[in-house]
């Protein structure tokens, strides 16, 4: 995996500006109200970046209506009744309707495109049917199951509030899962602040990180003033930590994923399965991956995706929010209703081929894992998880969006404001697509961008997380972004530069670069050979 080697953002981010040429119009004109009550389609809306002209959206009430280029043929339209699988499930803020319901087992099928060939059906790596109630049905009683036990892979602001949110869960649900949450913490001394109501105690002597979390029950470096259960247990061992953990949540900056993977090869349960809550993509030479995928590969497990519009501090504060996990139950974890596993341990990767890692089957005498298990997992009254198949629009959204938040942030401390903004973020997702379906173009399926992990996370990613704040900072004080990050972000990482500079070297290395001209202006930005002023140029061209 390539290291990151951003060079420091030159103090101006001004002079000798590049016109980057090219920032293409756009596919698809789209009315949709804020409430969306139903949605009426004419097809599953073409989002390519080629063919298209004329971009306009606005609000009005109550539909909302994707057209398609006019060359394109349409199919009728079928009112959302009648098409069930492409609605939105707006769950309202706590407990979230019951797992299988209609809605939502339609809504997995409309994802399922590129693998539903009949052959493939009976174990189709998408189509959760059923699956918890045959599961249940089969080998052992629930009573006589082995509980899962999880392991939080990170600590940080992200990481510590994932392990507070499972650690209730496991609680909550000590019938599928060991209580104890095991954290994996980067050990390091911290000094407790002195408004802290520990502070007394130790006064300015640094200590261990881990042994202020369980001490204190507070990650007071990463997630201050948040009070954590008492069944999340900070383990400074990496090793340690993912031992006999049949659930491996990973979440931490995504520079640190291969070594963490390189650490614990070998070490954990065979049958582990992995969900990725990181924001991030690996770029060897010319290959990109997703941080899931790498996980699979280099661990010889499955491994998912979470990712929505979360901001860890509001999240850890049990203000509500969604978010969305993509997680294709391997066939081979799927319990038939004589009890034996569906398969050998083949699966499909994100290019929708038989991964090249054979899985062992997670073992019968365990509570099943798929979407049900899942969702009792991470789901909270201030969290609602929706399901999905899409590891590839899951990952790539939310580490792409991560590039446009920079030039939000770089935008508002230029002097513009919001409408400018939105413009970016527009330019920002057709280049999202457009990289989803020039790359993945075997799975991506466009409605992803409609879940938690595609727009709702670009909006708030471009307007109140940090890749935004702190670009915008840098920009108002004439400093480099990795000065920023140094003297305000106490440890915290942003994502956005390495992101930024792998995908750019990822689409350099195949000659098409100039495709994606705000990724480019970005860099640019970055590397002080674009100037901010410039940007609406793109929009011209
Ligand atoms: N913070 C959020 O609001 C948020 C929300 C959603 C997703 N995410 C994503 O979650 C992932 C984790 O982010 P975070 O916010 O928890 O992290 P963070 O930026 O808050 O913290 C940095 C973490 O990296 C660890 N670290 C430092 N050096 C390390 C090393 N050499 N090896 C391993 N770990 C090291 C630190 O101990 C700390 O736990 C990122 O991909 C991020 O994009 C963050
Ligand atoms: O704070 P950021 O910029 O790392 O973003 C946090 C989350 O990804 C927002 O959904």
């Amino acid at each position: 995996m390539r290291g990151i080697v951003a060079s420091p953002l030159p103090v101006p981010y001004k002079r000798n500006a590049k016109i980057i040429p090219g920032l293409l119009a756009n596919p698809f004109n789209c009315h949709f109200s804020p409430s969306l009550p139903s949605i009426h389609h004419r097809s599953p809306p073409a989002f390519s970046l080629t063919n298209v002209t004329n971009f306009h959206s606005h609000i009005h009430s109550g539909s909302c209506t994707f057209r398609l280029p006019r060359h394109k043929p349409c199919q009728p339209i079928r009112s959302l009744s009648s098409q069930p699988s492409h609605r939105l499930d707006f769950s309202p803020p706590g407990r979230p309707k019951p797992t299988k319901s209609t809605t939502q087992t339609q809504r997995l099928n409309y994802s399922t495109i590129s693998l539903a060939s009949s052959s493939l059906s009976r174990n189709h790596p998408h189509d959760t049917r059923g699956l918890s109630q045959s599961s249940k049905m089969a080998g052992p009683s629930d009573s006589m199951r082995r509980k899962h036990k999880v392991t939080v892979v990170g600590s940080g602001n992200w990481g510590t509030t994932v392990a507070k949110l499972v650690a209730e869960n496991t609680k909550e649900h000590s019938d599928i899962f060991e209580e104890d949450v095991q954290m994996w913490v980067y050990e390091e001394n911290v000094t407790i602040p002195s408004d802290s109501p520990h502070h007394a105690a130790v006064g300015d002597k640094p200590q261990k990180l881990t042994e202020v979390i369980n001490t204190y029950h507070e990650n007071v470096k990463y997630l201050p003033k948040i009070p954590l259960p008492s069944n999340v247990v900070a383990n400074p061992s990496l090793v340690d930590a993912v031992k006999d953990s049949s659930i491996l949540i990973f979440n931490l900056p995504h520079e640190f994923i291969g070594n963490v993977c390189k650490q614990i090869k070998g070490q954990i349960l065979p049958y582990a399965r992995g969900v990725s809550c990181i924001k991030g993509v690996t770029v060897t030479e010319d290959k990109v991956e997703l941080i899931c995928e790498y996980i699979s590969e280099s661990l010889g497990i499955y491994c998912g995706a979470l990712s929505g519009a979360n901001i860890a501090n509001e999240i850890a504060n049990e203000l509500w929010c969604e978010t969305t996990i993509a997680y294709n139950t391997p066939p081979c974890d799927r319990q038939g209703e004589n009890g034996s596993n569906g398969t050998n341990g083949e699966h499909r990767d994100a290019r929708g081929q038989i991964s090249k890692t054979e899985l062992t089957p997670l073992p019968q005498e365990y509570h099943p894992l798929d979407h049900a298990e899942l969702r009792k997992l991470f789901d909270r009254p201030y969290f609602t998880v929706s399901m999905v198949s899409d590891v590839v629009g899951v990952s790539l959204a939310g580490a792409l969006k991560n590039i446009v938040a920079l030039a939000c942030g770089f935008i508002e401390g230029h002097g513009w404001n919001m409408t400018a903004k939105t413009a970016v973020m527009r330019r920002g997702m057709l280049e999202t697509i457009q990289f989803c379906q020039e790359f993945f173009p075997e799975t991506i399926q466009e409605m992803t961008f409609f879940e938690s992990a595609g727009w709702s996370d670009m909006i708030v990613s471009c307007t109140s997380a940090r890749n935004w704040r702190y670009s915008k900072m840098a920009v108002e004080r004439g400093v480099s972004l990795y000065e920023v990050e140094r003297t305000e972000l106490n440890g915290q990482k942003l994502q956005g530069i390495s992101t930024t500079k792998e995908v750019m070297s990822f689409l350099k290395a195949r000659g098409v670069q100039d495709k994606y001209p705000l990724f480019k202006a970005v860099e640019g930005i970055v590397d002080g050979t674009f100037e901010v002023k410039d940007i609406p140029v793109l929009f011209r061209q």
